[in-house]
């Protein structure tokens, strides 16, 4: 893995001249955050050697580089899910290779559904704590030290600096924000109604099917973290609805511009 993850960060190196300190993960539907990227260079995915493909709607796969703000960022165009069918060395393999890269902070995003029913549909969160309801860990298996320790401490998962930085900003812009804790499943399906209680009860104030595996390697890899979930349906029990991808990627999309707002200017302060 090692040896691959190199072999991708020397082809990045030759072809971009950008050595951003700063990442993105772009969810579902929150793609249009690269049109606040100036003087990009795009790289789609399978011109990328050992980069996996991404095969939703909704996630155009390609690494944007670029600047916001004068800032240097390399954003991620489509991500990678266990539900597509990758195992979860392949899904969080673009964080291994940032991390090889230089990149010392990352943001992660996605579509999410609202669990805590104070929210509503196009709620910003800000993830203060995750809830890995996977059932697997992309860590298992043999170690490599060359990447992070064998058990890695996820006490301050979220750094608390970076949210402060995000939570300063959204009120110097008026951004409104809630806060709280994401689960990630595997999906592809939506949740029960009774999926949801549960997951209410551990704790869950949104739900997922993405996210924690990239989280746990950016945490393993020492890297400083940022995460947020744009609510595009309250979950299964408290929506009226039944859900569709569809749905959610028009959300996102609609109140994706105060997602892009709010990213573009807390990565200039970064
Ligand atoms: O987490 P992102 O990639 O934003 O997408 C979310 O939206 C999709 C379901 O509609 C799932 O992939 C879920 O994880
Ligand atoms: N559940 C799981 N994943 C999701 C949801 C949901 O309600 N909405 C968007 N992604």
């Amino acid at each position: 893995m090692y040896d691959k993850v190199m072999e991708t960060v020397t082809y990045l190196n030759e072809k971009v001249a950008y050595r951003p300190k700063v990442a993105i993960i772009l969810g579902s539907g929150l793609g249009d955050l690269v049109d606040y990227i100036e003087e990009k260079v795009e790289i789609s995915y399978e011109e990328i050697p050992n980069f996996p493909v991404s095969t939703v709607a909704g996630h155009a796969g390609q690494l944007v580089f670029g600047k916001i703000g004068g800032v240097e960022v390399l954003a991620m165009k489509g991500r990678f899910h266990y539900y597509e069918g990758y195992d979860m060395k392949q899904v969080t393999y673009p964080v291994y290779v940032m991390k090889q890269f230089g990149i010392e902070n990352i943001i992660v995003s996605n579509a999410a559904g609202g669990a805590n029913s104070t929210f509503k549909p196009g709620t910003l969160m800000l993830i203060t704590d995750h809830i890995n309801a996977f059932g697997t860990n992309p860590l298992i298996g043999k170690n490599d030290e060359r990447f992070g320790p064998r058990f890695p401490d996820m006490s301050e998962t979220y750094t608390k600096k970076l949210q402060e930085l995000a939570k300063t900003t959204a009120k110097e812009m008026g951004i409104d924000y809630r806060e709280g804790v994401y689960l990630g499943t595997t999906g592809p399906t939506y949740e029960t109604a009774a999926e949801v209680r549960a997951f209410i009860s551990m704790g869950a104030d949104a739900i997922g099917m993405s996210t924690v595996p990239e989280v746990i390697i950016a945490n393993y890899t020492g890297m400083n973290i940022l995460g947020i979930s744009c609510i595009t349906n309250m979950a299964t029990g408290i929506a009226k609805e039944a859900h569709s991808h569809e749905a959610v990627v028009e959300i996102a999309k609609r109140t994706g511009n105060e997602f892009c707002r709010w990213v573009a200017e807390t990565v200039k302060k970064i």
